[in-house]
């Protein structure tokens, strides 16, 4: 049997976590890096009930305003991301559609909570953003974005000495949780760390979504 694997539009990196834990902050340190790696990208935010974090992209003049766009999430972020991703899925269709050549497109979530995952329908990658101002306990309280995620970032660790965590021990429990499936430390504030995402995306995200085969770790 002949597979076709013809190429249907860009990939799909899905960036999700709770509420303030640096995901805005992560996606404007990721742009430069893919862009300069050469990566047709686009970006899609998703917000409750405004279009704060677009318009943020929009303004901060990183990538093309019009290669932003806003999905209204309501009030349960998750919905839009997991149980019906049509908005989402009806947005990266209209960047594929404007943007002939887009390769990737990273797809924030608005911030939600431990269980918040995304649809494999919607994404063929997907990372989950905590943060060391929320406790060093985080990755033993094993949520499924902590989980389940592809990659798991803990970002804010410069906070580490400020809030008491032990940084190593929050580290090693959340791979132990993980089954040894990568952990990336950043801080979005320098963008140390930030190299390792764009690591982690490249070596498992074929750019480009074909179809025929499962792309990343999921199919859809
Ligand atoms: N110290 C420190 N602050 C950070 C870091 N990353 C983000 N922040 C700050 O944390 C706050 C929240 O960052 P955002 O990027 O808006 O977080 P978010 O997850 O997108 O927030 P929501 O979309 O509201 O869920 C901002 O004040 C950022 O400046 C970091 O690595 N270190």
């Amino acid at each position: 049997m002949t597979v076709s694997t013809e190429v249907v539009g860009a990939a799909r990196v899905g960036v999700g976590g709770p509420v303030g834990s640096g995901k805005t902050a992560l996606v404007e340190r990721l742009i430069p890096l893919l862009r300069g790696e050469g990566i047709d990208l686009a970006v899609i935010t998703n917000d409750l009930v405004t279009k704060e974090d677009a318009e943020r992209l929009r303004r901060s003049r990183l990538i093309d305003p019009e290669r932003v766009l806003a999905v209204e999430a309501g009030a349960c972020p998750h919905t839009v991301i997991r149980e019906d991703p049509t908005l989402n899925i009806e947005a990266a269709e209209r960047l594929d559609a404007q943007f002939p050549g887009l390769e990737l497109i990273l797809i924030e979530s608005g911030g939600d909570n431990l269980a918040s995952t995304f649809s494999l329908d919607l994404v063929d990658y997907w990372m989950f953003v905590i943060d060391v101002a929320g406790g060093d306990d985080i990755p033993r309280k094993r949520g499924p974005g902590i989980i389940q995620s592809d990659l798991l970032v803990i970002n804010k660790v410069d906070l580490a000495p400020h809030v008491g965590v032990d940084l190593d021990r929050m580290v090693a429990e959340a791979r132990e949780v993980r089954g040894g499936r990568p952990v990336v430390l950043t801080n979005c504030r320098t963008g140390d760390g930030v190299d390792g995402v764009v690591r982690a995306i490249r070596d498992a995200v074929p750019l480009g979504r074909q179809t025929g085969k499962s792309a990343g770790s999921g199919s859809r």
